[in-house]
């Protein structure tokens, strides 16, 4: 996929640590390795994870087609995940689980799969590692002990908890102070915890938690942020490359991953990426808000190509709010890239030989913004607008001259190259061509049905001349029992 022959050195990305755009530098020259937060299986996926899917997707597509090699692992959370950030409530998936009479895992596994569907038909790559928290239980239960050898963690009534007075640090990558968390968190201490802001690595199983595992503490199951920790170190190693996932993640979850990694004496991530919520009337969408619309929904009444688009038509760090006019633009919008794109791959059909040096350097400038327009924190609606430029261009020159196969060759390819790879776009079919093939479809039927008509009134020669000139193009007519059906 990648155009660049050496990884480009050149990206600059926003680390959220840092709070300022810096240049990235991989710990290993031409690998980047990547971990992002996934979701929690008890439901299906909404539209909000669908933009954090697709942000980190284009992410990862950027840096391959920039020459790197990309190690992308991204977690499913099958156990932990309480109702409350307190380390209160049922868990999360236990209780979907008698809700729907399902064993746990059930429940974990049927909304795993209906979320790898949604991924696929988002256009997201796979990732290279889908680890889930069940299947690390002993390497939490490993990073627990490290914690509490160190004397960052306490255990108590069975659980074990992260002493937040003995990391100062905690806080760090959302700046929030210790004096500061107070004040959100005045409530008593409750239970075993030493302190209200000390959170839970392994709670005690005893309360009649269906998932449960042996421990040095009892029986019982991890915290929800010790799973990332854990499965981020063991996949990508020590000071791994970027972090990410979504901004409402940066505190606690965040600052739980890196207080638990480093307090352990664990190198953790060296930066740190978060996308911007997708809201609905102003609000994030959110499974627990009740204010979603499931990807599935939208795939029924729109095409995913068009949902891409409109997540990527704004950059992974602004707010981007759904609406029904957004999706009627983004579909006005994709229409016209792919109408562009359709058209020159229709006139390559009859292209003349040779090129046209002036339109190429065209091109050139447009590939060219898209790329820097990447290379700087992956602002996509600006790499959208290359696009449109370079769709602008083509258009005008087809409308005028016949342009030579080699300036299509590389119009089509900078559209699949910058469009298709790195945005992940044009996939399953151009707009366009979805158009064309309903076309197709309906003119076809009156085809067979002037064939029938000739039949009937036994003018055989001209049925004959019919079918043979549609096998002359490839296509075939079959009578079946239930009528004529035709193929190609
Ligand atoms: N509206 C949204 N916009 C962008 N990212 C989102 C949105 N909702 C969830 N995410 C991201 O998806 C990931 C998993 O989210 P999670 O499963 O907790 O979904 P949720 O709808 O927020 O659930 P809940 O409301 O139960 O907390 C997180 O990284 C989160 O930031
Ligand atoms: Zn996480």
């Amino acid at each position: 996929m990648s155009t660049h022959a050496q990884p480009d050195p050149n990206i600059i990305l926003y680390d959220t640590m840092q709070r300022q755009k810096v240049p990235f530098v991989p710990t290993t020259p031409g690998h980047v390795g990547m971990y992002l937060c996934g979701p929690t299986v008890y439901s299906d996926a909404h539209l909000g994870h669908a933009r954090k899917e697709v942000a980190f997707d284009v992410i990862r597509r950027a840096f391959m087609h920039f020459g790197y090699a990309v190690r992308y692992v991204a977690n499913i959370t099958d156990v932990g995940h309480l109702q409350d950030d307190s380390d209160d409530g049922e868990d999360k998936i236990a209780k979907r689980a008698a809700l729907e009479r399902l064993e746990p895992m059930e429940v974990a596994d049927k909304y795993f799969w209906s979320f790898m569907d949604d991924m696929a038909a988002l256009n997201i790559l796979r990732p290279s590692i889908n680890p889930r928290a069940t299947g690390h239980i002993t390497e939490q239960i490993a990073l627990i002990e490290e914690l509490i050898e160190r004397g960052h963690a306490y255990e108590s009534a069975g659980s074990v908890y992260f002493d937040v007075r003995s990391w100062p640090d905690y806080g760090k990558l959302s700046g929030r102070k210790l004096d500061d968390q107070d004040v959100g968190t005045r409530e008593a201490v409750r239970g075993d915890k030493r302190d209200a802001r000390d959170f839970a690595l392994w709670k005690n199983a005893e309360g009649g938690h269906l998932m449960r595992w042996p421990s040095p503490w009892g029986i019982g199951f991890p915290g929800w942020h010790i799973e990332c920790s854990a499965m981020s170190l063991k996949y990508l190693g020590e000071g791994f490359d970027i972090h990410g996932g979504g901004l409402d993640l940066e505190f606690p979850h965040h600052e739980a991953e890196i207080a638990q990694a480093e307090a352990a004496g664990h190198a953790f991530a060296r930066y740190w990426m978060h996308n911007n919520m997708l809201t609905i009337g102003g609000e994030k969408m959110s499974k627990s808000k009740g204010n979603f619309t499931t990807i599935a929904d939208v795939l029924s009444r729109h095409d995913p190509m068009v949902v891409r688009f409109l997540l990527v038509s704004s950059h992974y760090r602004s707010i981007t709010e759904f609406s029904d006019v957004a999706f009627e633009s983004a579909k006005n919008g994709y229409r016209r890239l792919s109408e562009s794109l359709y058209e020159i791959e229709r006139r390559l059909g009859d292209a003349p030989d040779g090129g046209d040096a002036a339109l190429d350097r065209k091109i050139e400038t447009h590939v060219q913004a898209f790329e820097a327009a990447m290379r700087d924190d992956f602002n996509t609606p600006k790499a959208v607008a290359a696009l449109f430029g370079l769709s602008g261009e083509m258009n005008s020159a087809l409308a005028t001259e016949k342009v030579g196969r080699a300036t299509l060759e590389r119009a089509r390819d900078a559209f699949h190259t910058l469009g298709g790879d790195v945005l992940g776009l044009f996939a399953g079919g151009s707009a366009a061509q979805e158009d064309n093939s309903e076309v197709v479809g309906t003119l076809m039927q009156l085809v067979l049905k002037a064939r029938q008509n000739y039949r009937l009134n036994k003018q055989y020669a001209e049925s004959d001349e019919l079918r043979d000139t549609l096998a002359q193009v490839g296509v075939t007519v079959e009578d079946t029992k239930d009528g004529p059906r035709w193929r190609r």
